[in-house]
């Protein structure tokens, strides 16, 4: 091909909320990698706008998002987000004025979170020390209503007789669409095999429709195989018998819980990814590792990349480079293997050399084809 024509490189348009603490290291980290994917790969290209959008921002000029900021971030293919909460501002006016409105007016209904141990990683259950494959989940969790509804209030607020109410709200059509979206994931798995996560003794009545709206919409999946679990003897469960499980499906608050259990049990919450998924696609998806802000190792360079990297690599596949994702996630699985791997996962190495040898990984295995 003469060195004028170029081919056409499709452009994939992210906008990128690093946000506060760890959350900028860790997604200069990711736009450094795909950046390198992208050029080794060739065929797509990302266009990266950032968002300056924080906690420190916020404390600075008073908002965190402008008005028009929902609709702006519409203009993208996918969102990629790193962390929002400082210990400046209080977390429920961190979350409550950045990631949960995105989650909510984008129409995010479904947010997955896969765990598996990935190479050169020891989980803390001995059953998966010696058999890392006993550990491979997908957690769909709720990501639009139940607990996180927002719906409550307060009365004689700052008196002895305040009094505050947080309603869980659980609809019909909500549970609807993540249960056919579970399912959906646990039949295109190999085991095919879906657990339902409740506490339907306790709380009879939104729990008990969700129950009741998984076993209707199991009928129309007669393949999957289904067990329904109480949330507390879940947590049990996962510990002492992980290689029960495959797909699991739980609300809003039970999943969040129950992905960093999923996270710490393959060896450290940082590897862990987190896709807030439309399935309708008619607004952009976001992704973002599972884990926070981490004040306690914010600005030493220290944040372990991993759950970053695997976040990018499923933003990837969503916008349709499944080969590029599966490339990404091969590189790092190499690099851990390979024992570069920073504190939490016991290695000794930081933010930036785990990038750069996701980088010349990523080099190494695509350049040059
Ligand atoms: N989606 C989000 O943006 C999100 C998620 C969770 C928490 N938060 C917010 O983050 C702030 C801190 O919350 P937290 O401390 O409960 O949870 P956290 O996930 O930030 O940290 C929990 C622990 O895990 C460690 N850790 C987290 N990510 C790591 C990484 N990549 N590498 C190595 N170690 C890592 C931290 O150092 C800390 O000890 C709060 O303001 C909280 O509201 C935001
Ligand atoms: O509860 C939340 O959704 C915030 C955070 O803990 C997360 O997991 O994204
Ligand atoms: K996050
Ligand atoms: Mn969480």
């Amino acid at each position: 091909m003469p060195s004028n024509v170029h081919s056409v490189s499709k452009i994939h348009r992210i906008a990128s909320i690093p946000g506060d603490g760890i959350g900028v290291d860790i997604t200069e980290a990711a736009i450094q990698v795909l950046d390198t994917l992208s050029k080794t790969l060739g065929g797509f290209e990302f266009e990266f706008k950032t968002f300056d959008w924080s906690s420190r921002a916020y404390l600075e000029r008073g908002w965190y998002m402008p008005p028009d900021g929902l609709d702006r971030l519409k203009e993208y293919d996918a969102i990629y987000f790193g962390a929002v909460g400082s210990p400046d501002v209080p977390d429920h006016i961190s979350l409550w004025s950045l990631i949960l409105p995105i989650r909510k007016a984008l129409n995010q209904y479904v947010n997955i979170r896969p765990t598996r141990i990935l190479p050169g990683t020891i989980s803390p259950l001995t059953s998966c020390a010696t058999s890392p494959t006993f550990l491979d989940w997908v957690i769909v969790r709720e990501n639009s209503e139940g607990e996180y509804s927002g719906q409550g209030g307060i009365s004689h607020e700052h008196s002895p007789n305040a009094v505050a109410t947080e309603v869980s709200i659980f609809t019909q059509a909500g549970i609807e669409r993540i249960m056919r979206f579970a399912f959906e994931t646990a039949r295109a798995r190999p085991r095919k095999k879906l657990t339902m996560v409740t506490k339907s003794n306790a709380q009879r009545h939104g729990m008990v429709l969700w129950d009741k709206v998984f076993f209707d919409v199991a009928k129309e999946y007669p393949d999957v195989e289904i067990d329904k679990m109480l949330v507390d003897a879940m947590t049990v469960r996962m510990v002492l018998n992980p290689q029960s499980m495959d797909t699991i499906v739980a609300t809003n608050l039970h999943a969040d819980i129950l992905s960093d259990l999923a996270a710490a049990l393959s060896g450290s919450i940082g590897i862990a990814s987190s896709s807030n998924l439309d399935p309708t696609r008619q607004n952009p998806s976001m992704f973002e590792p599972i884990h926070g802000s981490a004040p306690d190792i914010a600005g030493k360079g220290i944040a372990n990349p991993v759950g970053a990297f695997w976040s990018a690599a499923e933003m990837v596949r969503w916008l349709g480079e499944g080969e590029a994702a599966d490339g990404l996630m091969k590189a790092v699985e190499n690099v851990t293997g390979a024992g570069i791997k920073t504190k939490d996962l016991g290695g000794d190495r930081n933010t930036r050399e785990v990038t750069d040898a996701v980088c010349a990984e990523i080099e190494r295995l695509f350049g040059g084809r």
